[in-house]
């Protein structure tokens, strides 16, 4: 296959970077945005990445950057999956490149890899809170500079921007809030708020309010007070009988809303709100994927692409993944038990549930970016009478622990948390990983924690929790499933509760979880290849509670139990193992494998795996250190 020419980029190769965008003239402006669209959707397609979010927001990037100094000012990006445009200006142009791979720049705004990224994001909806935290230490250190949060409407409808929102007016230091509007989450935002933006967007009154807003930074600058034009303000709103607006009821003086694709309508608004004393919240419109008709037309597909897309293709049939079985799963026990529901935060396409939202539209909800709220809210739907599946990425859930212990867990109810996206995530990096659900939720009384290795068992796990009254949560990883692995055909499963020994070995024994349990297999493949003590090879399955009667007897008749898990090893299921073989005084070493003490950086899965030590040779290394320790 030829390999796509990279664009153009005149104007990007002239000016280089944010220092000289004042230099340019309004063509040269409207023609740098297509460049910086030309290298976002040819890197992006390459390495894989948000096309269509960094796409909509060039226009917006670029007038903050003729505006505000981001070597003084602080721009914040709200999840930061928007920003490609920003590091491409902000001297990242030549390792732009190597976007999410590993070793290059990461996805998200980081601050390790640049002075101008001022935080870390990847999560949603901080950028409002982190703002007036940037404003506050400038204020008591009696600096000078503005601080601008970005954040889309989606990421706006979280209780965590609610928060910061309430926070603007009180904590009395300024901060500028850019909405940037396209009324988009992933898939089409939802809820009251959204309706609420979507009537401001269209009020025409609020467009001629523009010239007011001029006047009022006009009269401000010849020596008004901020309190008389603040109420100058207040009495024009009055009489202009505007529609009900939650910003400016919450005291948060609202500009706008304002096109985000005009590059002079948007540097004017922002020099306006630079100069202007007060907090603002400036409401833009755009177009998610504007300006590649692929993105424009399905931004919720485009809105993150795999490395290697080619825009226009047919798309390719993959293997199952988890996600989607789990799904097909939850959409046969919808079909057999009317009591079942299923929903999720935001994340309908990642955990793949379009097909379950389109056959039971009543008995599916998306909530939005709203983890905390998710949980509890099935924890309500359970409490009445319901059985409530929720699908969420195990790096959001850390959001909701809370929710998962106080809600759901002590009082007992019956909600099943299929944990997406359980381990090591590749491109997204750090702040994604879903390394955390393990060892938090192994702690949790009163939980059944499981870990399938194939869809028999995932369906199993799935179909055991309906039967029974209880908090249960199902961790599984990004990529695909085998429909069975290492099983003879027409056997039944092993039980609920129970772990299934897969190769009897002796001295070793080696245990799996979950996706880990093929890693084990491999280990056994290895050692057999190599001559060795074969070890004895076991699939957890069941993380909690403990079956202490199978493992009483396995640190009987072994000398060493390896565990591996896709995990942090802190506080993981090895660690329960140890601590249990501790308790019964078992001379058995508890060793675990698995991530340690770090955040992992983007790279792809694979290469996480290696880095973590998760390879056949280095689980049999284990094996040795324990035989040369027992010579
Ligand atoms: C806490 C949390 N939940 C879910 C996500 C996944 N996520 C990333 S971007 C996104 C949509 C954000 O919508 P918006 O803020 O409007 O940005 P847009 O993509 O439309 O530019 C979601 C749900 C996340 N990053 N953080
Ligand atoms: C920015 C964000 O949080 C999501 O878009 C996330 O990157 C999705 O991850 P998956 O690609 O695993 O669905
Ligand atoms: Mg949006």
């Amino acid at each position: 296959m030829e390999t796509p020419q990279r664009p153009p980029t005149p104007i990007l190769d002239r000016v280089g970077s944010y220092r000289k965008l004042r230099e340019l003239s309004p063509s040269d402006l409207e023609a740098l945005c297509g460049e910086l669209r030309g290298v976002i959707q040819d890197v992006t397609c390459r390495n894989g990445g948000h096309l269509a979010s960094s796409l909509g927001a060039v226009e917006l990037i670029v007038s903050l950057l003729r505006v505000f100094d981001p070597g003084r000012d602080r721009i914040l990006f709200d999840v930061g999956h928007q920003a490609y445009a920003y590091k491409l200006l902000t001297d990242r142009r030549e390792r732009f490149s190597t976007l999410r791979r590993k070793g290059g720049i990461s996805g998200f705004p980081r601050r390790h890899e640049s002075p101008f990224d001022a935080f870390d994001v990847g999560h949603s909806s901080t950028s409002i809170s982190a703002a007036l935290g940037f404003a506050k230490a400038r204020d008591l250190k009696r600096e000078r500079h503005e601080v601008v949060a970005v954040i889309g409407d989606g990421a706006l409808l979280n209780g965590l921007a609610f928060e910061g929102l309430n926070n603007v007016r009180s904590a009395g230091s300024k901060v500028l809030i850019v909405l940037n509007d396209n009324e988009m989450s992933i898939n089409t935002r939802i809820g009251g708020m959204a309706e609420h933006l979507a009537k401001l967007s269209v009020h025409p009154t609020y467009r001629r309010f523009k010239q007011f807003i001029k006047e009022q930074c006009r009269t401000l600058r010849r020596g008004d007070t901020v309190e008389e034009v603040l109420g100058r303000w207040k009495t024009k709103l009055k009489s202009l009988l505007l529609p009900p607006n939650i910003f400016e009821e919450m005291d948060i003086t609202y500009w706008g809303p304002f096109d985000g694709h005009r590059l002079d309508e948007l540097e004017e608004i922002f020099g306006l709100a630079r100069d202007y004393p007060e907090s603002l919240l400036i409401h833009v419109i755009t177009r998610k994927g504007k300006g590649c008709p692929e993105a424009e037309a399905q931004p919720a597909t485009f809105h993150g692409v795999g490395a290697g897309t080619v825009l226009g293709a047919p798309s390719q049939k993959k293997a199952p993944d988890w996600s989607r079985v789990a799904a097909r799963v939850a959409e046969r026990l919808a079909e057999e038990d009317p009591r079942v529901v299923c929903c999720t935060a935001a994340m309908k396409e990642g955990t793949k549930l379009q097909e379950f939202s389109r056959r039971f539209p009543h008995r599916f909800f998306d909530v939005g970016i709203s983890e905390g709220h998710l949980l509890t809210f099935a924890a309500g739907m359970a409490a009445g009478g319901l059985r409530p599946l929720v699908c969420i990425y195990s790096t959001f859930l850390q959001r909701a622990m809370d929710q998962w212990v106080h809600d759901i867990c002590l009082p007992g109810l019956p909600v099943l948390l299929c944990v997406d996206r359980a381990g090591l995530v590749g491109e997204d990096g750090e702040t994604h990983q879903g390394l955390l659900d393990l060892p938090w939720g192994r702690v949790i009384p009163g939980l059944t924690f499981m870990a399938p290795r194939d869809q028999a068992d995932l369906e199993f796990m799935m179909r055991g929790w309906l039967a029974r009254e209880i908090p249960g949560a199902i961790r599984y990883p990004r990529g695909t499933v085998p429909p069975s692995l290492y099983r003879n055909e027409g056997s039944p499963l092993s039980g609920w509760g129970t772990p299934e020994t897969l190769h009897q070995g002796e001295e070793t024994c080696l245990v799996g979880v979950g996706s880990t349990t093929k890693l084990m297999m491999d280990a056994l493949a290895l050692s057999r290849e190599r001559g060795e003590t074969l070890p004895t090879v076991v699939d957890a399955r069941f993380l909690k509670p403990l079956d202490e009667t199978f493992y009483r007897d396995l640190l009987r008749t072994h000398r060493q139990l390896v565990v591996a898990e896709e995990a942090y090893v802190s506080g993981g299921f090895g660690e329960s193992l140890a601590a249990f073989a501790h308790r019964e005084g078992s001379p058995c070493l508890v060793r675990t494998l698995g991530v340690g003490d770090h955040f992992v950086a983007h790279a792809s899965r694979a290469e996480q795996w290696q880095e973590e030590g998760l390879t056949p040779e280095h689980i049999l290394s284990f094996l040795h250190v324990w035989a040369t320790a027992s010579a």
